[in-house]
């Protein structure tokens, strides 16, 4: 183990395996050592996740910053992975605590097919209004019941690595925050094959556009995406709105488990469907441009949210993201949410007290009172508030599936 390694993995109490494939460290641990040697995939156990040697450790966020400043300059530890690895680092449903894959999946999908159900039975909404002309080219809007003059625009991105979902399974937060006077619209884009990366990036960006021009006195437009749908989002961080013919109002990005630098999805079974180029996955790469571009809006805040039960890459992912945003000009949070994987972070979403659907007093304001931090050091993240992204009012400040790293 080199010194530097070993030194960085005793302050973060990296996993062994971990360790091991993603810093060519020695395994002390015989099991993960032996999985490694057959070639097995190596991941925690079930019961006693990011534990090692009945010591509690940190979570996997420590994981990611620490292996983001192991190696020499330029290095990422995504290419010391062997292919098993990276399959299994890029396949959200393998890292569930409580469900094995396909129950996660299963149930991610009838929570979101439900409250879908829901919603339309019970808010007044727009369906399948169309913002281009492709067929896969609509969205739905879903209004708070008291009329309004201007209102806030919450836009949602699904997940499903650019190859599945659909907004008519994705009207999570729309109890929630249309309850608060937030209008909440749910955006379709064609997935892969029929749609490329490039052509998602240009159907996300006109719905943003139609958003904007649609309703020109909205007070405020707020993108949230999980998953490839922060991805999406995030590329909207860097689009050119001048050839649009409109300037939205954004206020606020929610990107939540997100992917930021597409390279390593082009070495996954991913890419089967997507077929991505280097050239197109580092055109579509935020990561690599963010830091060079200007809000339109310098209030406008950008929170990136990774759920403990991630895997270190989608960890990585969003740090690395987070301490790019903050070398540019954005005003940017950083949060991990406690006890909750890559799913189970949105299925929350359909919960008035989960942290992201807590709208404050000046819905048109949100993230008021939440402090973006400096990117100075990797301790920055132990000291990060556990505040609500929207400030609260109506509803108390709920911290119940916030905790900070030190708490754990
Ligand atoms: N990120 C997602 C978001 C929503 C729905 C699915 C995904 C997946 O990634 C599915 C992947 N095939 C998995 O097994 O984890």
């Amino acid at each position: 183990m080199c010194a530097e390694a070993a030194a960085v993995a005793s302050v973060f109490g990296i996993l062994d395996h971990q360790a091991l494939v993603l810093s060519n460290l020695e395994a002390t641990d015989t099991s993960h050592q032996l999985c490694a040697a057959r070639g097995e995939r190596v991941r925690p156990s079930q019961a006693g996740l990011w534990q090692y040697k009945g010591v509690t450790r940190t979570s996997a966020v420590d994981t990611a910053m620490a292996i983001s400043d192991v190696g020499l300059p330029g290095e990422v530890p995504w290419k010391k992975m062997s292919a098993e690895e990276l399959e299994n680092q890029y396949c959200p449903s393998q890292w569930g605590v409580r469900l094995r894959a396909e129950e996660a999946l299963r149930t991610y999908s009838q929570i979101g097919i439900e409250a879908t159900r829901r919603a339309r039975a019970t808010r007044k909404s727009l369906l399948h209004v169309p913002y281009g002309d492709g067929e896969g080219e609509k969205l739905d809007i879903y209004f708070p019941d008291e009329a309004a003059e201007a209102l806030p625009f919450f836009l949602f991105f699904h997940g499903g690595y650019w190859q599945s979902g659909s907004k008519d399974e994705s009207a999570f937060m729309v109890d929630p925050l249309t309850a608060q006077g937030v209008a909440v619209v749910i955006v379709a884009y064609d997935i892969a094959p029929k749609g490329t990366l490039d052509q998602m990036v240009d159907q996300v960006t006109r719905s943003v556009a139609f958003v904007q021009k649609q309703y020109p006195s909205n007070e405020g437009i707020y993108l949230c995406g999980h998953s490839a749908g922060a991805h999406l989002a995030a590329m909207m961080l860097l689009a050119n709105w001048t050839k649009h013919g409109v300037t939205p109002n954004l206020k606020g990005f929610f990107l939540v488990s997100g992917v930021f630098d597409l390279e390593p999805i082009m070495y996954t079974s991913q890419n089967v469907a997507l077929q991505l180029t280097l050239e197109d996955a580092q055109r579509n790469s935020p990561q690599l441009k963010v830091a060079q571009a200007q809000p339109v809006d310098p209030t406008c805040r950008v929170l990136v949210v990774v759920g403990q039960f991630d895997s270190p890459e989608f960890h990585r992912q969003s740090w690395e993201f987070y301490q790019n945003l903050c070398q540019g000009e954005w005003k940017a949070s950083f949060e991990q949410l406690h006890d909750v994987d890559h799913f189970e972070i949105v299925e929350n979403l359909t919960q008035k007290d989960n942290m992201l659907t807590q709208v404050g007093p000046h819905p048109w304001q949100p993230f008021r009172g939440r402090q973006h931090r400096s990117c100075r050091s990797l301790l920055d993240a132990q000291t990060r508030s556990s505040r609500p992204a929207w400030p609260t009012w109506r509803n108390s400040v709920s911290t119940k599936n916030t905790k900070k790293i030190s708490q754990m």
